[in-house]
C-alpha cells in the first residue's frame, strides 16, 4: 500500500487547506487550475498570483449569479472576469451577499464563456464540502505539476475528485457506550466515523429495538442554535426532545445525529443566512443569495448508519416528504410517517409556513 494520500485523504487536505486560505490545484485531462475559496483568500496571496501571471476569475453558482443578475453560460454556475486591478473587497462583494441591500453591485458584472468549467465547477464543490461561501478565484495553471511541487501546494486528481465526491462515503462505527438519559436510562450512543475525514455522526439507542422490526427513528440534523441555545427561530430544540421523549415512553427507538447543521451548510453559513433573514428574507431566499440551494443535505449517511445498525425498517418521524423518499432511495423502507409537529411559537410561524410553502413541509 502506498503511504502517500489516496483521493479521499487528498480532498479531506484540499477542504483543510481552503479553510485556512492556502491554495490547491486541480489537475484534470484537459488542463490544470490554482483554486482559492475567495471566503478565506488574503490579498497578498491573490497578488501573489498574479505577480506568477496568474488571472484568476470568480467561480460563483447560479444561485449567486442570480441574484447579481450576472450572465451564465456554465449552466449551474458562473465564472466571473475579475475587472483590471479588482481587489480582495471586489472579490468579497461578489461572494458574500451581506451588503448587497447597502451597496448594490455596480454592474454589469461580465461573464466568462469560452473554454471549460469542470475545475471551477469543482473548486465550489469543494467550498461547500468545506462548510464556506461558494465562490472561488480559479485561474488556468501550466506546468501544474512543477508549480504545485515548488509551492508546496495539495494537487487534487479531477476526475477522481468528482467520482469521490458524488460517492457516500463509508463509514465506521468508532465505538459505543451507555448513557442513561432523562427519558430512558437504558440508552446508547454509537459514534461513526466517516472514512472520508468528514464530520463525525451519532447514533442514540434508546432501549433495545428488536432489528427485526421497524423502529422508531428520527433523523436529527445538528441545530446548534435550536438545539443548544433554545433558539425561538426554529422548531429543532422541541422536535429533538420530543422525538427523544417519544421513544423513551415506547421504550424504544434510534435517534440519528446528523452532523449536517444549517441543512448542510455549516453554521457559519446559517448565520450569514440568518442574518439576511433580518434584512427580510425568508429561509429559502437567504441560502440562495448566499449561492446555496435550498437544502444542501445528503440523506445517505443517514440509511448507512441505520443498515449499519442492522436495521432495514423505520416508523419515521418527520414532517419533510424528502427525508422519506431518500430512506426509500437508498433502501430503508419507511413503513410509517410519524408527524413530529411541536415547538411553535411567535418567531418561528413564517419560517415553518415558508417550509412548508417551498419546501412541501407537511404541517
Ligand atoms: N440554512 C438554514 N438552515 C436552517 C435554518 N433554520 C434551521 N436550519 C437547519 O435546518 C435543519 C433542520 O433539520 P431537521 O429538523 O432535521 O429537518 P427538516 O428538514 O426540518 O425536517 P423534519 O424532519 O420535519 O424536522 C438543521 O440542520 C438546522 O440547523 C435556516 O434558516 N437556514
Ligand atoms: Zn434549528
Amino acid at each position: 500500500m502506498n503511504l502517500g494520500p489516496d483521493i479521499n485523504e487528498t480532498l479531506a487536505r484540499a477542504r483543510a487547506d481552503l479553510r485556512i486560505g492556502v491554495p490547491v490545484v486541480l489537475l484534470s485531462a484537459d488542463g490544470a487550475a490554482l483554486v482559492m475559496a475567495a471566503e478565506t483568500a488574503e490579498s497578498a496571496r491573490l497578488e501573489a498570483m498574479r505577480a506568477r501571471g496568474l488571472t484568476p476569475v470568480l467561480a460563483i453558482t447560479a444561485r449567486r449569479a442570480e441574484t447579481l443578475k450576472a450572465r451564465c453560460y456554465d449552466g449551474d454556475m458562473a465564472r466571473i472576469v475579475l475587472p483590471d486591478g479588482a481587489d480582495l473587497r471586489w472579490v468579497l462583494a461578489v461572494a458574500d451577499p451581506k451588503d448587497d441591500l447597502a451597496n448594490p453591485m455596480k454592474g454589469p458584472l461580465q461573464s466568462a464563456r469560452e473554454g471549460g468549467a469542470q475545475l471551477h465547477r469543482l473548486s465550489l464543490m469543494l467550498c461547500k464540502a468545506a462548510r464556506l461561501l461558494p465562490a472561488a478565484l480559479v485561474a488556468d495553471l501550466a506546468d501544474a505539476e512543477a508549480f504545485a511541487a515548488a509551492e508546496r501546494l495539495t494537487v487534487v486528481d479531477a476526475e477522481a475528485a468528482a467520482q469521490a465526491m458524488d460517492a457516500s462515503a463509508a463509514l465506521q462505527e468508532i465505538v459505543a457506550a451507555r448513557v442513561p438519559i432523562e427519558v430512558a436510562e437504558n440508552t446508547r450512543l454509537h459514534v461513526f466515523r466517516p472514512e472520508d475525514g468528514s464530520e463525525e455522526h451519532y447514533a442514540i439507542e434508546i432501549g433495545r429495538p428488536d432489528r427485526a422490526l421497524p423502529v422508531l427513528t428520527r433523523l436529527h440534523s445538528a441545530c446548534f442554535t435550536g438545539d443548544l441555545m433554545g433558539s425561538l427561530k426554529c422548531d429543532c430544540g422541541p422536535q429533538l426532545r420530543g422525538a427523544l421523549a417519544q421513544m423513551g415512553a415506547e421504550g424504544a427507538g434510534i435517534l440519528l445525529y446528523l452532523n449536517q447543521e444549517g441543512r448542510g451548510i455549516g453554521l457559519a453559513n446559517k448565520m450569514r443566512a440568518y442574518s439576511l433573514q433580518d434584512q427580510g428574507f425568508d429561509t429559502v431566499e437567504a441560502n440562495h443569495r448566499l449561492g446555496f440551494e435550498d437544502d444542501e443535505r445528503d440523506f445517505r449517511v443517514g440509511s448507512a448508519i441505520l443498515k449499519e445498525l442492522g436495521f432495514g425498517a423505520i416508523r419515521l418521524m418527520t414532517n419533510n416528504p424528502a427525508k422519506i423518499s431518500m430512506m426509500e432511495k437508498t433502501g430503508v423502507k419507511v413503513v410509517e410517517r410519524v408527524p413530529l409537529v411541536v415547538g411553535e411559537n411567535a418567531h418561528n410561524h413564517g419560517y415553518l409556513k415558508v417550509k412548508a410553502a417551498k419546501s412541501g413541509h407537511l404541517l
